[in-house]
């Protein structure tokens, strides 16, 4: 029987703020997107409780609405890693540029080293690559090189999944904020769990940020709480502790 781990959480918690891939997920693998039943079951306990359960990820608008209405989180939620909120039906844009020309130079100077995602053609303003050929890291310096040489400046990031090219205006913690806003619920009680460094910008909303157990070391470093388990399986650990607190 796995002890039980102490958690140092709030008094009392008002929201969730939950990334996707890795974190909703049953691993962190390129590749890999299983989501997890427990993590998924554990999140209709909170939102049975009375807790809003937000999804804050680098997937489109329309991933991001799928997965949530699936899973049964209410939202608000935040796609395009902070560059769009969504709240039941309504598109709000946080980012007022785009990195579609960076994405189209990308596309055409870097083809065989990486494969533009599925969702590209449904997004209005982060971009993401699939590293084919490349180790993501090799492949994240090709994609800087190239950017470089043209001065186009965009953010450049890699979530564990995907290369994003990301206007310089876009954060994730911009869109949570707006999140927050929309439902009324102040940033201190509210705890956001993710799993790679973009998630650090989460902190810029004021919330709590929690690492999953398998986070990139960087985000587990910065992060106020760090998670036993890994990925649902820390998000489930998170959840249970939250309402058992609760009594
Ligand atoms: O879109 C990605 O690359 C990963 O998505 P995430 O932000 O939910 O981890
Ligand atoms: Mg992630």
């Amino acid at each position: 029987m796995a002890e039980a781990v102490r958690i140092e959480l709030p008094a009392r918690v008002c929201g969730l703020a939950l990334d996707i891939d890795g974190t909703l997920t049953e691993k962190k693998r390129l590749g890999e997107f299983n989501i997890s039943l427990e993590a998924v079951e554990a999140v209709r306990r909170a939102e049975a409780a009375g807790i809003p359960v937000m999804l804050v990820t680098g997937n489109s608008v329309y991933v991001v609405a799928g997965v949530a209405r699936y899973i049964g989180a209410s939202g608000p939620h935040v796609a395009e890693n902070g560059c769009i909120v969504y709240d039941n039906g309504t598109i709000y844009r946080v980012c007022r540029d785009t990195a579609r020309r960076a994405a189209r130079l990308i596309e055409e100077e870097l083809a065989g080293v990486l494969k533009p995602s599925w969702q590209n053609p449904c997004r209005l303003h982060d971009y993401a690559f699939i590293p084919k050929l490349l180790e993501p890291g090799e492949a994240l310096e090709a994609v800087k090189r190239v950017l470089s040489s043209r001065g186009i400046n965009v953010k450049v990031g890699f979530s564990g999944y995907a290369i994003h090219l990301r206007p310089v205006d876009a954060s994730k913690g911009r869109g949570l904020k707006l999140a927050l806003k929309l439902r009324g619920l102040e940033p201190d009680c509210v705890v956001a769990v993710g799993d790679s460094v973009i998630d650090l910008e989460m902190k810029d909303a004021g919330v709590i940020l929690a690492a999953v157990g398998n986070a990139d070391e960087k985000l587990k470093k910065n992060a106020d709480i760090v998670l036993p388990g890994e990925s649902g399986r820390s998000v489930k650990a998170l959840i249970d502790a939250i309402l058992s607190n609760r009594g």
